[in-house]
């Protein structure tokens, strides 16, 4: 895929942190990952359990943490090599939604006055009936209105309402890129669904793909049209989420599958349990795959030497499995 067919295109990023006592020696909290989303809007999941690198990822591709190796390109241009008109434009393009709506906002301050700003600053929408127009409009997008929010601080909406509002404040610049983390965890199951709802909408009616990091497997099968799967730091699978869910390829992916899925997945009963502070780093520094501590069909291969990436129908998978 050249670069004019190409959204956003992670090439090898590497991201190293420290650890032990004076944090020199260095992990790899990402490693080689790389990934292809078209100019076509998609959304795609990103699905790991904690500490396998969405965070990391993400904060890469918003430009807050810079990879140690590896290239990040928005729409062909390297996002950290932009100039700072390029830098304002690459944030109306790239917006992001978090995990918990009440950090986003200052309970002291009305929430209208963050949508207000995103368009004074961001935007330089001078005109304030302009900014108001356009404030309900994209309000109304995730199903409230200027009229319900006016005046009101973030104490006092419910969290569905709340993450509906940072939404709309995320789609203000009408962004090519939304990048979703984990933004349903903290809500009610019941008001799960609207939210996602709103995403899907986001693809469907303004063309903008989405990024959408969860833990949660079934959230994923209801947005997602591609997963990719993050074991700490590797990115161990990728493809259509239907193919994917139908026929996981790598081991972690069907032990994460097999918690939703029945009956035919008995790989839960195979795989090692996970001792989580002992083992996370060991599993890091491994010099072969990350999971094979814990895989049912590990060999000496699999934990001296890093599987290649395997592509099959439209799919990947790194696993000495499909290595004929
Ligand atoms: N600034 C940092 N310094 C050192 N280690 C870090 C730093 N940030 C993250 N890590 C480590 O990097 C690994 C990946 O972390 P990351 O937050 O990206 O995972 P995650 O998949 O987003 O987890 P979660 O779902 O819990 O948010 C973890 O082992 C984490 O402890």
């Amino acid at each position: 895929m050249n670069n004019t067919d190409t959204l956003l295109h992670i090439n090898n990023v590497t991201k190293l942190f420290g650890y032990g006592l004076l944090g020199l020696r260095k992990f790899r909290a990402l490693n080689n990952v790389s990934l292809t989303m078209p100019i076509e809007p998609e959304i795609l999941v990103i699905v790991g359990e904690t500490g396998s690198g969405k965070s990391t990822l993400l904060k890469i591709i918003l430009r807050m943490l810079v990879p140690d190796y590896g290239t990040v390109l928005y729409k062909g241009k390297n996002i950290f090599k932009m100039k700072s008109s390029e830098v304002r434009w690459y944030r109306q393009e790239v917006q992001a939604v978090f995990q918990d709506p009440f950090e986003t906002f200052n309970p002291l301050r009305p929430v209208v006055d963050y949508l207000n700003d995103t368009l004074k600053y961001l935007l330089k929408v001078r005109n304030a009936s302009e900014r108001k127009t356009l404030i309900d409009q994209t309000l109304r997008f995730v199903g409230l209105s200027l009229e319900k929010v006016d005046g009101k601080r973030s104490n006092e909406f419910s969290g569905g309402e709340l993450q509906r509002i940072s939404i709309a404040r995320a789609l203000l610049s009408r962004p090519k890129l939304l990048l979703a983390d984990e933004p349903v965890s903290m809500l009610d199951a019941s008001l799960r669904v609207d939210i996602l709802n709103i995403l899907k909408d986001v693809k469907e009616n303004l063309k903008t793909s989405i990024i959408y990091v969860t833990h949660d497997i079934l959230t994923a099968y209801y947005v997602g049209d591609r997963i990719a799967v993050l074991y700490r730091g590797d990115l161990v699978e990728l493809g259509p989420i239907t193919k994917v869910y139908n026929e996981p390829l790598h081991p972690y992916t069907q032990l994460l599958l097999s918690s939703v899925l029945e009956p035919s997945l008995d790989i839960r009963k195979k795989v090692k349990p996970l001792k989580r502070s002992t083992i996370e780093l060991k599993e890091f520094l491994l010099q072969g795959c990350k999971f094979a501590m814990r895989c049912p069909y590990a060999t000496k291969k699999c934990y001296e030497t890093p599987p290649p990436e395997i592509k099959i129908n439209g799919r990947a998978v790194r696993c000495w499995l499909y290595v004929t």
